[in-house]
């Protein structure tokens, strides 16, 4: 399939809505001892209230950079990136981040951790009590409470993560290969984990990984980036049913044509 073959199949989804995130011709270049790195060129990119949008793209094409300026983490230099509207331009009121490690306190219990989350949400104190019970039953680890996290696997860990990032209420969440480091089996729960809690709050989602059958399993659309200096090369909209469980997609016809077209997408730059 040509690039343009592949760029003609782009749909645009939700047209009408307000955009959570939004990409605006964005460049970010750093400046090393080995000179000059652009890691991403003129980047356009929307992302709408209750989409999950997966992004993959060869290593080093700039997809932690997005999510690092979409944090405030780290500056554009020439565009932007607009959070409800706002432009970014240091850590963004209602952004949540995961990664492929978690980033749990180690000297804090599970409970502990996931209060992290119901304090930046400004939650009443009163209420912390309840609402981690709650989410502690949502990500299934009723029983390790008092955990910590040492005691845990790295999937329970990257459960509890998710936990806090619940807990946080963020209007957008930015996950870096937040399964990445996890074996198959894991990955496979904990994906359709994720599905199952976005279903039920439907908050926009920005997912970066190297995995193209977890990207085409859990988006509704994913973005496919050229190698460095990172651009987008084709957009995809999964039209698979929802609610998916990504066990048994797998063997779904169209499951597989959509990582096949995927896989050339991939492939455009590196001929
Ligand atoms: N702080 C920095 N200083 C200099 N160069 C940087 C910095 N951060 C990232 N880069 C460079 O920018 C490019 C994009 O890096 P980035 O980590 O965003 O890629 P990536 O797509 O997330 O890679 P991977 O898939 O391997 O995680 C790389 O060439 C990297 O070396």
């Amino acid at each position: 399939m040509t690039g343009q073959a592949t760029l003609d199949r782009v749909v645009a989804t939700h047209p009408a809505a307000a955009p959570t995130l939004q990409v605006d011709d964005l460049s970010v270049v750093f400046h090393g001892a080995a000179g000059q790195v652009i890691a991403i060129d003129r980047m356009t990119l929307t992302v709408q209230p209750g989409e999950f949008v997966a992004i993959v793209g060869p290593s080093g094409c700039g997809k932690s950079t997005l999510l690092r300026v979409a944090s405030g983490l780290a500056p554009a230099h020439s565009g932007n990136i607009r959070v409800n509207g706002a432009v970014v331009d240091g850590p963004p009121p209602g952004v949540g981040f995961m990664f492929q490690r978690d980033t749990l306190l180690p000297w804090a219990t599970v409970r502990q951790n996931i209060a992290v989350g119901c304090e930046l949400s400004g939650l009443a104190p009163s209420k912390h009590a309840a609402r981690i019970d709650e989410l502690i039953d949502l990500v299934h680890l009723q029983g390790f409470h008092h955990h910590y996290p040492a005691a845990l696997s790295g999937g329970m860990r990257q459960r509890v993560s998710l936990a806090r990032l619940l807990a946080y209420e963020p209007d957008v969440y930015l996950m870096d290969e937040p399964f990445g480091a996890l074996d198959y089996q894991t990955k496979i729960v904990m994906g359709r984990e994720l599905l199952r809690i976005w279903e039920a709050h439907r908050k926009s989602i920005v997912f970066v990984t190297h995995d193209i059958e977890e990207a085409v399993a859990l988006a509704d659309r994913v973005v496919v980036m050229s190698p460095r200096p990172g651009r987008i090369v084709a957009e995809h909209v999964i039209d698979l049913p929802r609610p998916r469980d990504p066990r048994t997609l797998r063997g779904d016809v169209r499951f597989g044509a959509y990582c096949r077209d995927i896989w050339a997408a991939l492939a455009i730059d590196e001929r």
